[in-house]
């Protein structure tokens, strides 16, 4: 039996980001993709990011998460999730900021109302190796890459960046015009992106406001997606469309997301509590 069987979970959201928190800092389990997708494919757990906590790696560190897609896949950065994960740890003990650890290093958490918090997502990352793309791209502002006809693409010459993940940019008027359900799938699965990419389509209405619509890996359409948000405005500021701090409109809620000049982006929004639960074993009775 699997140990996450009658295991608690907080069934979350972030600005509409489908977040579940599971704390296993009492436990040695790692969860298995086939439990995640189990757990995903329930309704009352349905997750687009489950956040795993792990016993502390870091000294000073309040956990180690691991963070799951709907697919099973492992990511190395969730915003939205992140932002769930310190409203639960503040919960327990009433801090205000702390830090906790991802593969991708160490976040720093600020609570900055009942329901918000400020996360520290690191330093943006622009190297061809590190995004990573296929091949070399020396300038990562605009990459060559376009789906449509060869006179007249669809999308064209994302702006690519790792924010703990993969992240490409297409710049357009209204994300909204575009099927992204069906071109999504097509452009996280490109052979440019050897681990995939999230797909965003970014329209910037003024220097401090970008509207954004996001496909995911490893999950398809959100609502909201913390680290794209980060990757957009980063995107836009380097190719000085926007400067170093905006408002980003998804489809779940707003995100204010800051490029500070010790190169660190402060990405800032809501969590939501919707219900917490226990497994059913029968989730696992085929996971292993
Ligand atoms: N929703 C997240 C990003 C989730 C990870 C992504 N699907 C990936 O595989 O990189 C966020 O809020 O950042």
């Amino acid at each position: 039996m699997s140990p996450l069987a009658n295991h608690s979970f907080w069934k979350m959201n972030g600005a509409g980001n489908e977040i579940v928190v599971v704390d296993l800092r009492a436990s040695t389990h790692v969860v298995t993709a086939t439990e995640a997708r189990a757990i995903a494919a329930d309704e009352r757990s349905r997750f687009d990011q489950m956040m795993v906590l792990h016993r502390p790696r870091t000294p000073g560190t309040r956990c180690y998460i691991r963070i799951y897609n709907t697919d099973g896949s492992e990511a190395g950065a969730c915003g939205n999730g992140t932002r769930c994960v310190a409203w639960v740890l503040a919960e327990e003990d009433g801090a205000e900021s702390f830090t906790v650890e991802t593969v991708a290093g160490l976040l720093a958490c600020r609570r900055v109302g009942p329901h918000a918090f400020s996360v520290d997502m690191g330093e943006p990352r622009f190297g061809w190796q590190d995004i990573p793309l296929a091949e070399e791209f020396r300038d990562t502002r605009a990459i060559e890459l376009q789906i449509g006809p060869i006179d007249a693409p669809v999308l064209h010459s994302p702006s690519v960046v790792s924010m703990g993940n993969p992240h490409a940019v297409f710049w357009v008027d209204d994300p909204y015009a575009y099927d992204l359900p069906k071109i999504g799938p097509m452009l996280e699965n490109h052979p440019i992106f050897p681990e995939r990419a999230n797909i965003s389509l970014a329209a910037v209405k003024t220097r401090d406001h970008i509207v954004l619509w996001v496909w995911e890996r490893g999950v398809g359409i959100t609502r909201a997606c913390g680290s794209a948000a980060c990757a957009v405005l980063v995107s836009a500021a380097r190719t000085k469309r926007t400067g170093r701090a905006a408002t980003v409109s998804l489809p779940g809620g707003d995100l204010f997301v800051e490029w500070r000049e010790d190169n660190h982006v402060i990405m800032t929004g809501p969590t939501e509590l919707e219900h917490q639960g226990t497994f059913p074993p029968t989730l696992f009775a085929t996971a292993a």
